[in-house]
Parts: structure tokens; sequence; C-alpha cells
């Protein structure tokens, strides 16, 4: 459901942030990215909706180019593709409901956009998806009154009620604590494995990686270093993937 190819990704003409990158997806996949800083893994989520744009390179999600679409069919095109942040990206004054219903705004004419208006259907859906992460009494709530696990909930829902075929999560839990990032892997594992919706999620922790994934991906420096099952990780294989940095760790 998703084919990369040749992908390069450079900001200047010197270093290119991503080389060569090649990957494929299929349907109901949970895959993670690992690597150090600065790999590398940020970029390369965002290539995949064209939140950056890439310098070279095929990207083909569910049988269409995304490289060469127009602005307005790339609309449509995000809209089956949800996006999970590490800093939840809402709107902190308004409340859960408001902000997960936000995410049926790729769906909308611009007008409908910005009047906010929603249909029952589309409303009746939000609910649903805020009870499924077991955030439905929070509804009326303000998002600035959130813990951070409920915040990323609320940041899933709203991903959640695009109806997306894919989810891509940029280190969702990365700003959260032990419990609270069981929690939302196990919810992003749930959605993948019920719903059938491909996951593909950029993660510091390797045991956490090796314990939801169907398949890991390892960047070091741009490019992929590593590509198999979480058990055919072995020492050698993190060696690779966080060189230096992981030296540094041992030596802390
Ligand atoms: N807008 C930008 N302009 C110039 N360079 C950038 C830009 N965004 C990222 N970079 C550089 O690209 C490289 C890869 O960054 P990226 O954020 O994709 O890595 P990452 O693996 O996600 O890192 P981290 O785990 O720290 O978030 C880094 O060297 C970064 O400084």
């Amino acid at each position: 459901m998703l084919k990369i190819k040749d992908l390069y990704k450079s900001y200047n003409i010197k270093t290119p942030v991503l080389s060569m990158i090649e990957m494929e997806l299929k349907q109901g996949e949970f895959v993670s990215i690992i690597g150090p800083s600065g790999a590398g893994k940020s970029t390369l989520l965002r290539c995949i909706n064209r939140m950056i744009e890439p310098s070279e390179g095929s990207i083909v999600f569910d049988e269409t180019e995304i490289t060469s679409l127009s602005k307005k069919a790339l609309r449509g095109e995000r809209a089956k593709i949800g996006m999970v942040f590490q800093h939840y990206n809402l709107v902190s004054r308004l409340t859960v409901f408001e902000n997960v219903l936000h995410g049926r705004f790729g769906y909308k004419s611009t007008l409908k956009g910005i009047l906010s208006i929603f249909t029952e259907e589309e409303k009746q859906l939000a609910l649903e998806i805020l009870d499924k992460l077991g955030m439905k009494e929070f509804a009326y709530k303000r998002c600035d009154q959130l813990s951070g696990g409920q915040k990323q909930r609320v940041g899933i829902a709203r991903a959640l009620v695009q109806q997306p075929k894919l989810l891509l999560c940029d280190e969702p839990i990365a700003s959260l604590d032990p419990n609270s990032s069981k929690v939302i892997m196990d919810h992003l594992k749930e959605i993948c494995e019920t719903m059938g919706i491909t996951v593909l999620v950029n993660l510091h922790q390797v045991d956490v990686a090796v314990k939801y994934s169907d398949r890991i991906i390892g960047l070091n420096k741009g490019r992929v270093v590593f590509e198999g099952l979480p058990k055919e990780l072995s020492n050698y294989a993190i060696q690779d993937i966080y060189g230096s940095e992981l030296e540094d760790l041992i030596v802390e």
C-alpha cells in the first residue's frame, strides 16, 4: 500500500538528509523506524504526505504517485493519511470534541471548514472513536486541561476520524512517561490489528520498537542500514544503526 523508491531529500545542496530510501509497507502492517537523533526519521515520515517536499524519488501510496500530485489532488490523498505528532498539535483552547472534528477538514470545502460545519455522522464518528480510546467522558473538556497521555489520545482520535488507511506517528511517546507511553502504544497496536490501518511510527526506544512492531527499519545518516523482523535486530544491527551515539550511551 506504500512503496518508496530512490527517495532523496536535501535541505541544502551539500548534504542529503535522506539518500536512496527504498521501503514497502503492506496493508495492516505495524512498522517502526528507529535511529539516532538527526538520522532523518521525521523528514522521511513527512516526505510521505509531502508535509516536506522530497527532492527526488517516488512515493506510491494506495496506487497513487504522491510526488507528482497537484495541490488539490494531494489534499484528497492526505485525507487518507493520518498523522500523530510528538507535541500533539492540538488547539489547546478548544474542546477535545472540536479538536477531533478537525480531522475531517480534509473532506470539506474551505468554507465549511472555516465555519466548522460537521454532519451528524461525523459527530457520531468522533464520539465513537473517543469512546474507543477511553476519552468520551472528556469530550467537552478543553484540551489544555488534559495530561500528556490524554492529549496524545486526542491526537490519535483526530487522525482516526479521517478514516485513514495509513497512520504516520512521529515520536508519539517521546514526551510521555512509561505508563502513558504503554497506553498509547497499546492503542496504536490495537488500531492496526482491529481496524487494518497500517501504522508507521518513529521511535527512539529500541525495546518499544521490538515489542510492538511487525518489522523494524533502522536509519543512520539518512540511509536505511537495517530492515527486518524484531528478532533479527541483533547487537551488531543496533551498532550499525546507532553507531557512535551508542558508544556515547555506553560510556555514560
Ligand atoms: N527545515 C530544515 N532545514 C534544514 N535542515 C533540517 C530541517 N529539518 C531537519 N533538518 C536536518 O535534517 C536532519 C534530519 O532531521 P530529522 O528531524 O529528520 O531527524 P530525526 O531522525 O527525526 O531526529 P530526531 O530524532 O532528533 O527528531 C538533521 O540534521 C536536521 O538538522
